[in-house]
């Protein structure tokens, strides 16, 4: 048995371990890092790279096949930078091998017992599959197969209308398949239902049926005829599937138990610092049981490093995280919804509006469909919900205000060139003061009054 003593010790090269890898290693700490499997994890090999560049080809108008190469083409041009390659030449030892805690301070990996001063468990998560009637009798995809997948589903079935449900629907609707989404309850449903809506009434017109408050119950079939029966008696016939309908945590292969770590079926427990319930091991990413993005293991990484480099004081908050979708239109969110801040304020909220048919560099384009909804309090922005073209893009806007408690007078200050499309966001910001300014007779009386005696 080989033996190592490290500083740090990360389990798994995904997008959390590779950021923290390769800061701790930079900043001059001694860093081992552990994968068992790609390295890249998830978002390079099965969810984000694949499934935009997926995307993107139906957008392109790319025959099947040369859509799954401009995939793989994506994924190869990307995996050098998380290459193990990379990580050695920064100084990162990398072991290919899965890790499992042997003790509260040892963790082994094939042959090695590695010892650190910190662990960080970023193994991220996997396809939760329900284990449904018939569904062990049907082939059937997740995101770890679909991306590989060569033949072309003629009629491709999902269940689940989360973000993969519905991004995956468009994609193969756009690469010439039928497709129809079975969704338990409603789809987007993560999201503020009225800017949902503007996505699945563009996805239905292309051709995608949306069956909502659909829970699947029991599969049938045989490979290229499956049939979906849910829960109401509904059936859908299609001849091909695949399962969306979340996540699990990967930490099955970890020995919590033996650290003293607890864990639910959420991930490990962390509290807002990031620590286990052993205090020298993290968590990060998806297997931390909160908002599951690739930003998310990102901003832990930052979190993580400044506790255990520096040993100061880091907590990670979750109320300026922004998501989206990318749907054609796009679907995004930073903050609460109006739902939430209804909740939370009550009668302080301010809801503003503005329309994307008010702004002309997408009028100019012909694309000129979308919504952008702020929720304000007490001149803040809480929220931001949009809904249309670039929304993933134009939310980044709102996603540095909340950061920064900026107020929305400063917000409005900002001078934006014409005519782009992030002039909705200034619009939407300017459509807080329309009233303030616009209506009010005190503001009409004092320019009556000024008037009067300029020269
Ligand atoms: C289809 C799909 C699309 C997505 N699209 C987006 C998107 O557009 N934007 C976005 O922000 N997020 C997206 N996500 C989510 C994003 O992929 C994850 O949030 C992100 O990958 C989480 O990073 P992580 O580091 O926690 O885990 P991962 O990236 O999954 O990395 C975990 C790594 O740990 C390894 N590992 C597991 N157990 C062990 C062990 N015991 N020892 C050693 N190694 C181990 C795994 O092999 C893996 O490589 C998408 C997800 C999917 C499935
Ligand atoms: N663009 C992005 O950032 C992006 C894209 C894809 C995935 N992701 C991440 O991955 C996570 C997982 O995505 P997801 O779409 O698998 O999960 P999800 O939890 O967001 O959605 C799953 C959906 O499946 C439905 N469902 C569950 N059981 C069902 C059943 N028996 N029959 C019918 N419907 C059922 C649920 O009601 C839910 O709407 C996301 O929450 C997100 O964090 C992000």
């Amino acid at each position: 048995m080989n033996k190592i003593k490290t500083d740090i010790c990360i389990i798994g090269a995904g997008s959390g371990g590779l950021s923290i890898a390769a800061g701790a290693v930079q900043m001059g700490a001694r860093v081992v890092l552990l994968e068992g499997h790609k390295m890249g994890g998830d978002c390079l090999n099965y969810g984000c790279v694949p499934s935009k560049a997926l995307l993107a080809a139906g957008k392109m108008g790319l025959a099947f096949g040369k859509a799954k190469d401009h995939v793989q083409n994506a994924i190869d041009t990307i995996a050098p930078h998380d290459s193990v390659e990379r990580f050695e030449g920064l100084g990162v030892q990398v072991i290919t091998e899965f890790g499992s805690f042997i003790s509260p301070t040892e963790v082994q990996a094939g042959d090695t017992v590695i010892t650190a001063r910190r662990f960080v468990i970023a193994t991220g998560s996997s396809p939760f599959v329900p284990p449904l009637p018939g569904l062990d009798t049907v082939p059937y995809d997740t995101n770890e197969t679909i991306f590989q997948n060569r033949t072309k589903p003629e009629h491709l079935l999902i269940v689940g209308g989360g973000p993969i449900g519905m991004e995956m629907a468009q994609a193969h609707r756009r690469l010439g398949c039928d497709v129809t989404v079975i969704e338990g309850m409603k789809a987007l449903g993560k999201d503020d239902p009225e800017l949902a809506t503007i996505v699945l009434e563009n996805l239905r017109a292309e051709g995608i049926e949306i069956a909502e408050d659909a829970m699947a119950k029991e599969i049938r079939g045989t490979k290229g005829a499956i049939e979906i029966e849910a829960q109401d008696g509904r059936v859908f016939k299609g001849s091909h599937l695949l399962m969306a309908v979340g996540r699990k945590p990967n930490i099955d292969r970890l020995n919590l138990d033996v650290a003293g770590i607890e864990h639910d079926r959420t991930g490990v427990k962390v509290g807002a610092n990031l620590r286990s319930t052993n205090r020298r091991v993290y968590a990060v990413g998806d297997v931390a049981g909160g908002l599951q993005f690739t930003h998310v293991a990102g901003y832990h990484a930052g979190v993580v490093i400044k506790s255990m480099l520096f040993g100061l004081p880091s907590k990670a908050k979750t109320a300026h995280i922004p998501w989206a979708t990318y749907t054609d239109p796009e679907l995004a969110q930073v903050g609460l919804t109006e739902a939430q801040a209804r909740e939370q304020h009550g009668g302080k909220l301010e809801v503003i509006r503005f329309d994307f048919a008010g702004n002309d560099r997408l009028i100019a384009e012909g694309k000129a469909k979308g919504l952008i909804k702020l929720m304000v309090v007490r001149g803040r922005p809480v929220g931001a919900s949009i809904a249309g073209p670039s929304a993933g893009e134009l939310i980044g806007f709102w996603a540095m205000a909340l950061a920064n408690n900026l107020k929305m007078g400063q917000i409005a200050a900002t001078v934006l060139p014409y005519p782009t499309v992030n002039e909705v966001n200034k619009r939407a910001a300017g459509a807080y003061f329309t009233p303030r300014l616009f209506e009010n007779a005190n503001v009409k009386r004092v320019v009556g009054f000024v008037q009067r005696f300029l020269p």
